[in-house]
């Protein structure tokens, strides 16, 4: 799934959100009701496609470049923003490189960000619109409230995407415990986290792209996904050799990211990623090897974990070893060794109480 604005767009849409100085000048070239074209860096590329003009090499105010946006002609600022170079000039681009604008203030515009490389700011007079043209692609800048409103219907699909997999979370776990999970309540998981980090990454666009307007978002955000205890990779391990083969985690959950969200919907993709080489029944059962839920005791970390694993094989193996047996890991004190074994009870003891309380 191709994410727009892509990470490299947003880098330069972080730039000129608001509450930033670039920001503050664009917005005073709008109320101003005049336009700009602003080239955001120079090198040799850019000045071979300069005409006249004058240099200026000044620190940047939002006033000023709204003063001199009045003038006709492009801005160009150096790749920090912080300094204008040059203004008045006139731009003449490559006029092979194709574009699909109309007006010749946008066509220059995304030929000079094409040509040159650097981000180009166009300001429309006429439609009242600001264009960023960056890494390859083109983008208009929409109003905080229009990103505000799309950034809080996706923070109220996350909280009932939170709420599910919670749910379904512990479904599994309470399975993993009795060992019966079964395939359909792993794909389940699978499922609802990709979803939830599909929501998750959107906001995370919506907050970057909205600056300091961002700023409640952004708190609301981090509290939907406090202690989120799902963890694809972890996932994805714990039922790596279902079919007696090694799944390669990484190619799986590249797979996993990339699927339509149709795909993810309807199950089907995502059995093929846990189960490449077989057809599987919803109802077969699996046995977790017992990554994910070793994670959440706090006195395991991650390399003992692994230890643990690869010497008593499952979650079963593990939630029957000893104190004894357990210390006779590496890394493992008569203490941890306890701690493991209560921790382990406890899911035990949570999970039932959930099932059938
Ligand atoms: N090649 C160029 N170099 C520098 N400035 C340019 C160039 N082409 C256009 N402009 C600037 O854009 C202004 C508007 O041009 P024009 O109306 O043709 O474009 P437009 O895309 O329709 O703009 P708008 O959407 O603002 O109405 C020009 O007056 C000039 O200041």
């Amino acid at each position: 799934m191709k994410l727009h604005p892509t990470p490299a767009l947003l880098t330069t849409l972080a730039r000129i959100a608001p509450g930033t100085e670039l920001a503050q000048g664009l917005e005073r070239i709008q109320r101003g009701r005049t336009g700009a074209l602003i080239v955001l860096g120079h090198d040799r590329v850019v000045e071979s496609i300069c005409s006249g003009g004058f240099r200026i090499n000044t620190e940047y105010t939002p006033t000023r470049i709204r003063e001199l946006a009045k003038m006709d002609g492009a801005i160009i600022l150096d790749a920090t923003g912080k300094q204008v170079l040059q203004a008045g000039v006139q731009l003449m681009p490559d006029a092979a490189i194709e574009t699909q604008e109309s007006g010749t203030r946008h066509r220059t515009a995304e030929r000079v960000a094409v040509q040159t490389g650097f981000p180009v700011i166009s300001v429309s007079q006429s439609m009242h619109t600001i264009t960023l043209y960056a890494a390859g692609e083109r983008h208009v800048l929409e109003t905080s409230e229009r990103l505000l409103a799309r950034g809080n219907q996706a923070v109220a699909t996350l909280e009932r995407y939170r709420h599910r997999l919670d749910q379904v979370t512990s479904a599994l776990s309470a399975a993993e415990i009795e060992d019966v999970a079964t395939v359909r309540e792993v794909l389940a998981v699978l499922q609802r986290t990709e979803m939830l980090r599909r929501t998750s990454e959107e906001i995370s666009r919506h907050v970057l792209e909205l600056g300091v307007d961002g700023r409640l978002l952004a708190a609301q955000h981090a509290e939907l996904l406090a202690g989120v205890q799902a963890d694809n990779q972890l996932i994805l391990r714990d039922y790596s050799n279902a079919e007696g083969v090694e799944l390669d985690i990484d190619a799986a959950l590249k797979k996993l990211a990339e699927i339509t969200d149709a795909q993810l919907v309807e199950l089907e993709a995502l059995t093929k990623i846990l189960f490449p080489n077989s057809t599987v029944s919803q109802d077969d059962q699996l046995t977790p090897k017992g990554y994910r839920l070793l994670s959440q005791i706090r006195t395991v970390p991650k390399a003992i974990g692994e230890r643990l694993v690869a010497a008593f094989d499952n979650l079963q193996h593990l939630m029957a070893a000893s104190t004894t047996s357990l210390m006779e890991i590496e890394g493992v004190g008569e203490q941890r060794a306890r701690s493991i074994r209560e921790g382990l009870a406890r899911m035990a003891e949570s999970s039932l109480l959930d099932r059938y309380i």
